[in-house]
């Protein structure tokens, strides 16, 4: 079994997001790939059990729209039934990208893992511990 995490990053808070989750998988003796999104086409999910994205919050409570959202648009519809686990960082009000990416998630009947991941601003020391057990939750489901 092999675990795909991807993300979009402007000012690293997201990565770190990633790199918890890839710790807490590889804890979890799961084989796991940590890529940016530039570094992966969409068709390379289809090479990955379960698959771990994240975007933080950009434009009006929106999915980063220039680079992500199209690389994006092309995933989601060859996900099938992977278990997706989804993330990012944002930085005022309460994360509402968060819950209409969740909702759009939902509404195609993806395999949504849990409650999407957010955080604000940057992880503490407490988050990411969180971020890396919800990893290994992620990867031993
Ligand atoms: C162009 C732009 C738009 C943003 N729009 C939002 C927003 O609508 N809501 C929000 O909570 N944060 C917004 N933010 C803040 C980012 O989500 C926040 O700084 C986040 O930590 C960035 O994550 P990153 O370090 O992974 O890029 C915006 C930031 C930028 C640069």
């Amino acid at each position: 079994m092999a675990i795909l995490v991807v993300y979009w990053t402007g000012t690293g808070n997201t990565e770190i997001m990633a790199e918890k989750l890839h710790e807490g998988i590889l804890e979890a003796g799961v084989e796991a790939d940590l890529k940016q999104i530039d570094d992966c086409l969409p068709d390379d999910v289809l090479n990955y059990d379960k698959v771990a994205i994240g975007c933080p919050s950009m434009g009006i409570e929106e999915l980063e729209p220039e680079e992500f959202l199209p690389w994006y648009d092309d995933v989601e519809p060859i996900l099938g039934d992977k278990p997706l686990l989804i993330f990012g960082s944002y930085g005022w009000g309460e994360g509402e990208w968060m819950d209409y990416w969740q909702d759009r998630v939902k509404g195609l009947g993806l395999n949504l893992f849990e409650e999407g991941i957010k955080i604000n601003s940057t992880p503490s020391t407490k988050e990411q511990q969180m971020i890396k057990e919800m990893g290994m939750r992620f990867a031993l489901k």
